[in-house]
């Protein structure tokens, strides 16, 4: 593979200095570098992130090739400034056994544009019965360390006590989707003043705070990782800041989305803004966005949902939950964190690149993810030029689906270039973007 010399890119927002690639590796970092015969790109202006690792991503393959496919979704990743996404396991079939998730991994890599992790079930069919085949996943040449039932719950104790204990022995994690099912049955938008207002049934906070609360006990007499996937609620917040005090194995993320919108937005009845856990009160938002800046949320994850044009374009009451986040995820984070002056870049690549790849173990072996940005290290790195504002615009999207709640937006930040091992698999640096979503 051909050389590429990056010049004068803020490394994690510092200093400009020049970045060398050679055969997918980095081999040199400093100022001043030279390489005959190399291709240079001036990235004068531009931050250099290590490449971006989404903890949560939907890509709906096998199953439901209408609204993403695995190429599709993951070439939105890569426009995103994504290196690797772990798909979840909510596919038809459920990815639940050693060869679906070996299919995806599978697919991942035909297609190229990002690593593929598939996330295993932690129960046959999202049934919450009986545990899947956790170990057999483990082993596969996926090697799954995350496992998640995310769309439902994992809600019977003695079940989430038995996975919890299983995945200890290969250093996996289950990622709870906390939400408590008969607090929520039938629910809609969050619980509050507007959700009576509105006629919509409604979905309180401490549905998801006692499973958050439940799970943080659990995983502690077990002495096994729980993560909680898209924590929402400004309770949730509170009691993993007290798990972590108590140094309990816990590990939280934060969707873009509810970094950002509130449940204002569904006074219009547009289901662009329907999503699980559902957008919360403005005192949630800011209660997360301290959260993530001060560590107690770990990680940005997208939950990029896509559903197509029927599932979104109806009433309300019947429409899909979900929403698509991996093109704009950056910009979001820009803007709500960096620009409010929450969080410098590098803690931007902290919570999206760095602790996302701990958190699912693909820090090491044969391909890691999110390591630093250093001599010997594997090129994957994302150029994000931060002056940048666009226009949200959901044709201009990779994905299969349009599903953004943030059409018209006008959003600071774009991706300029991403790579893979070396390899460009985005690149706007010749040009500008038509948009995103
Ligand atoms: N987030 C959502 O609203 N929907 C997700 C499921 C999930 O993440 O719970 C989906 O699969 O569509
Ligand atoms: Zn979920
Ligand atoms: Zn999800």
């Amino acid at each position: 593979m051909n050389a590429t010399l990056i010049t004068n890119a803020r490394v994690l927002g510092g200093d400009p200095q020049d970045i060398l690639v050679d055969d997918g590796v980095i081999v040199g970092l400093g100022a001043g570098l030279r390489k005959d015969g190399a291709r240079t790109i001036d990235a004068t202006g531009l931050i250099a992130l290590p490449g971006l690792v989404d903890l949560h991503t939907h890509l709906r393959e096998p199953g439901r090739e209408d609204a993403e496919t695995v190429e599709t979704g993951t070439l939105a990743a890569a426009r995103g400034g994504f290196t690797a996404v772990h798909a979840m396991a909510n596919t038809d079939p459920v990815a639940d056994t050693a060869g679906v998730v070996e299919q995806v991994w599978r697919l991942g890599r035909e297609a190229g544009h990002a690593d593929v992790r598939p996330v295993g079930a932690v129960t046959v069919g999202l049934k919450g019965e009986r545990l899947a085949e956790l170990g057999a996943m483990a082993e596969s040449a996926a090697g799954v360390r995350v496992f998640s039932d995310d769309g439902v719950c994992v809600h019977d104790a003695m079940l989430m006590r038995r996975a919890l204990e299983y995945v200890k022995a290969f250093d996996g994690v289950i990622a709870q989707h906390a939400q408590e099912p008969r607090l929520t049955e039938g629910a809609q938008m969050n619980e509050g003043e507007l959700s009576g207002r509105l006629g919509l049934r409604g979905w309180p906070s401490v549905a998801e705070e006692a499973i958050v609360a439940r799970d943080v006990l659990l995983a502690a007499h077990v002495g096994s990782r729980v993560h909680i996937c898209h924590l929402s609620t400004k309770g949730s917040v509170e009691i993993v800041r007290l798990a972590k005090e108590r140094g309990l194995p816990v590990t939280a993320e934060v969707t873009p989305h509810h970094l950002l919108l509130t449940d204002e937005l569904v006074a219009g009845y547009d289901p662009r803004y329907k999503v699980n856990p559902p957008l919360r009160s403005a005192a949630d938002v800011a209660a997360l966005r301290e959260a993530l800046a001060d560590g107690t949320i770990d990680i940005v994850a997208t939950d990029h949902a896509p559903h197509p044009v029927e599932a979104k374009d109806c009433e309300w009451d019947v429409a899909a939950f979900g929403m698509l986040g991996l093109e704009t995820a950056l910009s979001v984070v820009q803007h709500t964190m960096v620009d409010t002056g929450l969080l410098d870049w590098a803690g931007v690549a902290d919570r999206m690149a760095f602790a996302p790849a701990r958190i699912g173990r693909c820090d090491t072996g044969d391909q890691p993810h999110g390591r630093p940005i250093a001599a010997g290290e594997p090129a994957n790195l994302t150029l994000v030029d931060p002056s940048t504002t666009t226009t949200v615009d959901p044709s201009a999207s990779a994905s299969l689906s349009r599903n953004t709640p943030y059409e018209g937006m006008k959003l600071p930040g774009t991706v300029v270039a991403t790579f893979l091992r070396g390899r460009l698999t985005h690149d706007i640096t010749g040009g500008t973007a038509g948009g995103n979503a």
